[in-house]
């Protein structure tokens, strides 16, 4: 089996792939603390013959992982943020300050649809660019809705957005407290996703194909009227593209990935953006 870790700031998630029939064995997901230590919800170590590891949490909870995991397990693969990688260069002055989760995110896009917007709805909600040719361009980062509730201080901060909640209904004004805040929340996030998306392509001239992933995306993905595909495996399936180790990995097969979605033509993504300028 392979093991493969996405070490979020709230959440780590991890899920075992079997390496001969490259499917999903099981997935779960530990709120990430001071370390991080197999436990009852960590799977069994013994079946495990490799790690592949995506972390943005600090560099003492990676340490302590790897040194854990190492004593048991042959192959421990973390990935870093590189200036280069898989035909992407990345935009960053200095790219080994890019999340690395982004930067997987960006590298799955790219293999996936040769040029996007990936976007990652986790406690920050992140966009990166990367044109055709695979130049990535940088990107954004904005509280995610988790955080812009908390920061909010109004005592709502543990009634979450129902993640099946209708768009309709979440985009109406809210006519209690909690109403107001996580439709004024998931409105700032889906018009900011809308707007950078339509900035960034009318700056660039060219209309991307957009990707989103992470715990919110479902919820966001409801909201946006630009065509869009979720892949909740995008961070995954960058490790899937640095570290190939199954043969459907290394014939470029990524695990859970959508068809790449239907781009708007440019035109309607400027007429869009005139039109919200407009007002
Ligand atoms: N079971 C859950 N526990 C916590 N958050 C959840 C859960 N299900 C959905 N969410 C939502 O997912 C978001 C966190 O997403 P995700 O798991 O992608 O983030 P993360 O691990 O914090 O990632 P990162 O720290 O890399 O941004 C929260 O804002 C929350 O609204
Ligand atoms: C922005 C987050 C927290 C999103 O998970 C992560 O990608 C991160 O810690 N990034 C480092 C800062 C940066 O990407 O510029
Ligand atoms: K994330």
């Amino acid at each position: 089996m392979i093991l493969d870790l996405d070490i979020g700031n709230t959440l780590s998630k991890w899920r075992l792939k079997d390496v001969a029939s490259s499917e999903i064995r099981s997935r779960g997901a530990v709120w990430t603390r001071e370390e991080w230590r197999p436990g009852a919800d960590i799977p069994d170590l013994d079946v495990v013959e490799a790690v592949r590891i995506s972390s943005v949490a600090r560099e003492s909870v990676l340490h302590d992982t790897v040194t854990l995991l190492r004593r048991q397990v042959g192959v421990v693969h973390v990935a870093r943020s590189t200036p280069e990688a898989l035909g992407v260069s990345c935009g960053y002055d200095e790219p080994g300050r890019l999340g690395v989760d982004r930067w997987m995110g960006v590298l799955a896009g790219y293999q996936l649809t040769g040029g996007c917007c990936s976007v990652d709805c986790g406690s920050a909600i992140t966009m990166d660019f990367v044109l055709p040719g695979g130049r990535h361009l940088g990107g954004y980062i904005i509280p995610g809705l988790r955080l812009m509730k908390e920061s909010l201080k109004l005592g709502t901060r543990n009634v979450a957005i129902d993640p099946d909640s209708e768009a309709d209904e979440l985009l109406a004004p809210g006519r209690n407290t909690v109403e107001a805040v996580n439709h004024g929340i998931y409105m700032s996030a889906v018009s900011a996703v809308n707007r950078i998306y339509s900035e960034v392509c009318d700056r660039e001239g060219i209309a991307l194909p957009l990707l989103l992933t992470g715990g919110d995306a479902r919820v966001v993905s409801r909201g946006l009227r630009i065509p869009h595909a979720v892949w909740p495996d995008m961070v995954y399936a960058g490790l899937e593209t640095c570290y190939p180790l199954t043969a459907a990995e290394r014939a470029g097969r990524l695990a859970g990935a959508p068809l790449p979605p239907p781009v708007p033509p440019l035109e309607k993504v400027r007429a869009g953006l005139a039109f919200s300028m407009l007002l």
